[in-house]
């Protein structure tokens, strides 16, 4: 590519240091490694590639998620258009949006988005893109699509670099911002192509003077690619930024006629990601991820897995170029051709796809074939659509909006039907209104059930209450009585207990009294009584002493008997035995 073609295009590109950080999220890349500028065909990486189908990723809950954003009044619509009604209407939390058709009639859409005019570039950014990135970081395929007529702000949303306000960059240079946040220096790559599709010839906008690209596909596998287109691979935010502003200069070329191209051009930036991952030898990561295309390289031996996917951001041409409207001055007839073929290619391959055909007809325009990998089933994309709030653009509005609602599936497109078949509409509306007055009958009859329960409740609260005021009063005065006697009652035995208390003092003092008393009798009775002791012990002393004396005289006397006794008693026995002898003298036989 030649480098000279962008190299002076990157003053005013860097935000400041607090420009960045006033956006949460967003981390710059600081490494300062030049871009490098890589001729490499798209094909050449496809040829290693190896392509698994299968089904959407788990949280597609749609084919294609379409949101419709509104672009603000500029100043000129502020001006002319202050006495105008609006035409537009939305409603973002009902995902809807009404055309008025007259004062009392209006169509509704719905949509997957509606974002009103007061939404900034990031909610866009988060709401819309942000899922498609993280896709594409997983290894499938993405896009974001915005169509819209001219000047209602497609370039804003998708193609905005940040330059005059940071915050305004728009979803191609945050996408890059969190692919580069994400990205592992030295193992992941990413690379940038900047294509232009005008009259059906490809442009690189990298590389103009290469002329018309050819687009090639792979026999075997069907893959499309551009061999011929720059890819150049990014290191930094700031590469990218240059890339763009160089590709934007080539956008409009010199020639005045030019000057008008871009809005009766496609322009398509693809962004390529290859990222490393480490897996099991010899394996396929893509065994672990339920469903979904990616691209996937194994290297058998150290057990790592490239996964590779496709990014395309595609600011589309006006549509209004598609009507071949008079108000396109110097518009060709081959210009409305080719825009209208390729729109309607675009519109029918979308429709096709959200039908769940099986054949979707990307062969139609040199747009679908770039973008057919989209429709294979396993991709994200968002397709945004532009409106301005003009009631002076009504038909390209309505256009617009019915472009976005094929695109949408079937069940989603009913409510629009439904607004043509006037009968339909009638008998709905009728129906409906009948429903309405029969419901509204029984909420009123409803309310006025709860209305009479009510009051009843509210009767029987307030006799509860003042039965319970009366019962309070009562229980309140018997109380009051109750504490009274207590206190009556204790009054009484607290006099009495003093009484008591006292009359215990006196008996205390009038026994102590008594008590010191018989202990002095009881003293004198004691020194009597020892006198009694001490005289009878005297008195027994001298018994015992007399007593002595009589028993000394009974024992000399008993002792003078026993002498007398033993006088007796030998001169009885010498009777006897005189008597002895003289029985013997005699012989008296025994
Ligand atoms: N959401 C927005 N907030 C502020 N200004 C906006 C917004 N959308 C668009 N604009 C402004 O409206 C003008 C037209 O927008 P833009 O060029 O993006 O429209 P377009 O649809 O890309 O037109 P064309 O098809 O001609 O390229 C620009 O000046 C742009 O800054």
């Amino acid at each position: 590519m030649n480098m000279s073609s962008y190299a002076n295009c990157i003053s005013g590109t860097i935000p400041s240091s607090s420009e960045v950080q006033a956006e949460k999220g967003i981390s710059l890349n600081t490494q300062t490694c030049p871009t490098r500028i890589r001729p490499k065909t798209m094909s050449s990486a496809a040829s290693i590639v190896r392509r698994t189908i299968n089904h959407r990723p788990k949280d597609n809950g749609g084919s294609v998620k379409v949101a419709l954003r509104l672009r603000p009044r500029n100043s000129e619509e502020l001006e002319n258009d202050a006495d105008l009604t609006d035409y537009v209407e939305l409603l973002p939390e009902m995902k809807l949006l009404r055309l008025r058709k007259n004062n009392w009639d209006y169509e509704e859409f719905e949509f997957d988005e509606v974002l009103d005019e007061t939404v900034s570039q990031k909610e866009v950014y988060d709401v819309v893109m942000k899922p498609v990135v993280k896709a594409v970081l997983e290894g499938y395929n993405g896009a974001v699509i915005a169509y819209g007529s001219a000047g209602t702000g497609k370039t804003f949303t998708l193609a905005n670099l940040g330059k005059e306000n940071y915050a305004d960059r728009g979803v191609m240079v945050r996408s890059i911002e969190d692919i580069l946040d994400d990205f592992s220096f030295g193992q992941d790559s990413v690379s940038v192509s900047y294509l232009q599709l005008y009259l059906e010839a490809v442009k690189d906008l990298l590389a103009p003077e290469k002329g018309n690209l050819a687009i090639t596909e792979d026999p075997e596998t069907g893959d499309i690619s551009l061999p011929g287109a720059t890819s150049v691979e990014l290191k930094d935010r700031t590469s990218f930024l240059d890339l763009l502003t160089a590709g934007d200069a080539n956008r409009n070329l010199p020639d005045s006629k030019m000057n008008i191209e871009s809005t009766r051009s496609h322009t398509l930036l693809l962004v390529e990601v290859r990222k490393t991952v480490k897996g099991k030898q010899g394996k396929y990561l893509t065994a672990s991820y339920d469903g979904g295309v990616s691209l996937q390289t194994s290297i058998s031996n150290d057990a790592l897995t490239i996964k590779k996917s496709k990014l395309w951001i595609v600011d589309l041409a006006g549509s209004e170029i598609r009507e071949n409207k008079s108000g396109n001055e110097g518009l060709s007839f081959d210009e409305a051709k080719f825009v209208n073929l390729s729109l309607t290619a675009l519109g029918r391959s979308f429709h096709a796809f959200a039908e769940g055909n099986r054949h979707v007809p990307t062969r139609d325009s040199k747009l679908t074939r770039l973008l057919c990998d989209l429709f294979e089933g396993a991709s994200r994309t968002s397709l945004i659509i532009t409106i301005g709030p003009s009631l002076r653009h009504k038909v390209d509005t309505r256009n617009s909006i019915l472009f976005g609602q094929r695109a949408m599936k079937a069940e989603n497109m009913r409510r629009v039907k439904d607004d043509f078949d006037y009968e339909t509409l009638c008998r709905d509306l009728q129906a409906k209104v009948d429903q309405l007055t029969a419901e509204n009958e029984r909420q009123s009859n409803l309310v006025f059930d709860a209305e009479k329960r009510l009051k009843r409740i509210t009767e029987e609260v307030e006799l509860t209450i003042q039965k319970s005021e009366r019962q309070a009063k009562a229980l309140l005065e018997e109380s009051h009585a109750k504490i009274l006697l207590i206190q009556k009652e204790n009054m009484e035995s607290i006099k009495k207990l003093k009484q008591e208390c006292h009359q215990l003092e006196k008996d205390l003092n009038e026994n102590t009294r008594k008590f010191c008393t018989q202990n002095e009798c009881v003293a004198l009775e004691k020194t009597q009584i020892e006198d009694e002791i001490s005289r009878k012990q005297q008195e027994m002393e001298e018994c015992l002493q007399e007593y002595h004396r009589e028993l000394s005289d009974i024992i000399a006397r008993i002792d003078k008997e026993c002498i007398q006794r033993q006088s007796v008693e030998r001169r009885l026995k010498e009777l006897e035995d005189q008597m002895k002898a003289r029985k013997r003298n005699l012989n008296v036989p025994k």
